[in-house]
């Protein structure tokens, strides 16, 4: 295992780190602990290139702020069965590794798309394979004779996330798709705020609905699905779908693609366009943000002050602080996005087992409009639509709830905090009753200074550390 990687979550959105990350929150741990950075390249810096593009550079930090050597690794695969790529950022690489390590990136590229070739066929020539997840032109079939195949009608060919099997890697893509209820507000919410050109990003369910609303509405709806998925490329025009890395900006169809998503932002003056990105639920916040605003710069490229795309995140609650962190203008909403292939995020679950996955959104919140007839209202004081259990607390001035739960507020510590939390007088601020009692890791200090005013992204020495570099 490459050092460090495993214990980080990376592009996963696996179960276990989903529910390691909610406990963690819930013991009030809020992952202030050891762990890799990612450190975002400077300006104009290449990195070295894997199958997934750039790579990412990786700094384990330590106890006292210490940074160890710094590596490089893939930004899209955790698991180094997928992709293991590894070179440490002071590593000298011979000419020939290199030439060697670009074809390899060349070959592992996927082949092009032939959607236009497959809807040409007649009826009775459309066939699909089960076990390569290909559609088949004439020609290819005898190769997959030990295949199973099915004929698929034009119903089919429009929902394609009904056909592929969901990647399932849990180290990967993870795919968790949206259920019809989740799918369906998204886009009559955004349809109501005027928005007509939907950019999705990792939400292939999306795209294929809002394509068949479009079609339903004479093209009033435009969208482009930029997904790691190349398997969509299979169902859509060369305009419609670009093979893309969100963790690193890629575009593995080099300047052709990333043209396709510069001519859809381009086109769209005039018209409101807005970017709905469901990335797999990991750690890596910091690159994701970095993508968003680098698509933001190519709509926004005529002015010269840095604006955001309007956008809706999706991403699990607790996430909150660190993706406020990065795109400080997004705002949380009570929305509970719930998806069909997973066991436990599912509409109507009460306690614990809610979903944990909401909205992020620079949309102003007052003008989400979340369904009443689902349990949520409006709370006029705080001007956003939140979750029936989310009561106003007056103390607090604010719907407190991020989870789901009711809270109380907690008047030694002058702040609600979640059911399950009771105030402890000899660490004096509430925590679990089962918390270790009077350790420092009770006592919430900073990971790197141990002081307990702070903790560690707002330490100074992590800020010294950040500008020396
Ligand atoms: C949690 S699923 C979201 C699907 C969405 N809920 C839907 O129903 O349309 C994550 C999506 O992101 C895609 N994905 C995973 N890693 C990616 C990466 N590095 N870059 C771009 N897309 C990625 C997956 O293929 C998948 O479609
Ligand atoms: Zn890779
Ligand atoms: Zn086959
Ligand atoms: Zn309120
Ligand atoms: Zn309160
Ligand atoms: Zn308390
Ligand atoms: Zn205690």
């Amino acid at each position: 295992m490459v050092p460090g990687v495993s214990g980080v979550s990376r592009c996963d959105s696996e179960l276990q780190s989903v529910r390691f990350e909610a406990e963690m929150e819930e013991s009030g741990a809020d992952g202030d602990g050891p762990g890799l950075e990612v450190v975002l390249p400077e300006e104009g810096r290449e990195t070295p290139r894997c199958p997934h593009g750039p790579t990412l550079l990786f700094a384990k930090v330590c106890k006292g702020g210490e940074s160890s050597r710094r590596f490089f690794a893939c930004s899209a695969c955790r698991d180094r069965k997928d992709c293991n790529f590894f070179q440490w950022e002071d590593e000298k690489v011979s000419e020939a590794r290199l030439q060697a390590r670009e074809a390899e990136n060349r070959a592992k590229r996927p082949g092009t798309a032939q959607f236009v070739k497959f809807c040409g066929l007649g009826a009775h020539e459309q066939r699909f394979c089960l076990d390569c997840q290909l559609l088949l032109l004439p020609a290819e079939v005898a190769s997959h004779a030990a295949h199973s195949t099915r004929l698929v009608g034009a119903a089919q060919l429009r929902r394609p996330s009904l056909l592929l099997r969901p990647l399932d890697n849990k180290k990967s893509q993870a795919q968790f798709l949206f259920t019809e209820r989740s799918a369906r507000f998204l886009l009559d919410a955004l349809a109501a705020r005027g928005f007509s050109r939907l950019l999705c990003v990792g939400a292939p369910r999306l795209q294929e609905l809002a394509k068949l609303r479009s079609q339903e509405q004479d093209g009033a709806l435009k969208s482009l699905l930029l997904d790691i998925d190349s398997r969509y490329a299979q169902f859509y025009r060369p305009d419609e779908f670009c093979h893309y890395n969100m963790f690193n900006h890629h575009f593995f169809g080099g300047e052709a693609s990333s043209g396709v998503l510069r001519a859809f932002l381009a086109e769209s003056a005039g018209e409101k366009v807005v970017m709905v990105a469901d990335p797999p639920f990991g750690g890596l916040v910091k690159p994701l943000a970095s993508s968003f605003s680098r698509i933001s710069e190519l709509l926004f490229q005529d002015l010269r002050h840095a604006a955001l795309i309007p956008m809706v995140w999706i991403f699990p609650y607790f996430f909150e602080p660190r993706i406020l962190e990065c795109l400080p203008s997004l705002t949380m909403l009570d929305y509970q996005v719930d998806y069909d292939n997973h066991p436990l995020y599912k509409h109507g679950k009460t306690g614990r087992k809610q979903s944990p996955v909401r909205l992020f959104t620079n949309i102003p919140a007052k003008d989400v409009v979340l369904p009443k007839d689902e349990g949520y209202r409006f709370c006029s004081v705080c001007e956003r639509y939140v979750w029936s259990l989310n009561k106003h607390c007056s103390k607090c001035n604010l719907c407190p709830s991020k989870d789901g739960r009711e809270w109380k507020h907690c008047s030694a510590c002058e702040r609600c905090v979640k059911p399950s939390w009771r105030h402890c007088q000899a660490c004096g601020r509430c925590a679990l009753p089962d918390h270790p009692c009077g350790s420092a890791h009770a006592a919430r200090g900073c990971f790197l200074c141990g002081s307990l005013q702070h903790k560690r992204r707002a330490c100074p020495a992590s800020a010294a550390r950040r500008k020396n570099r």
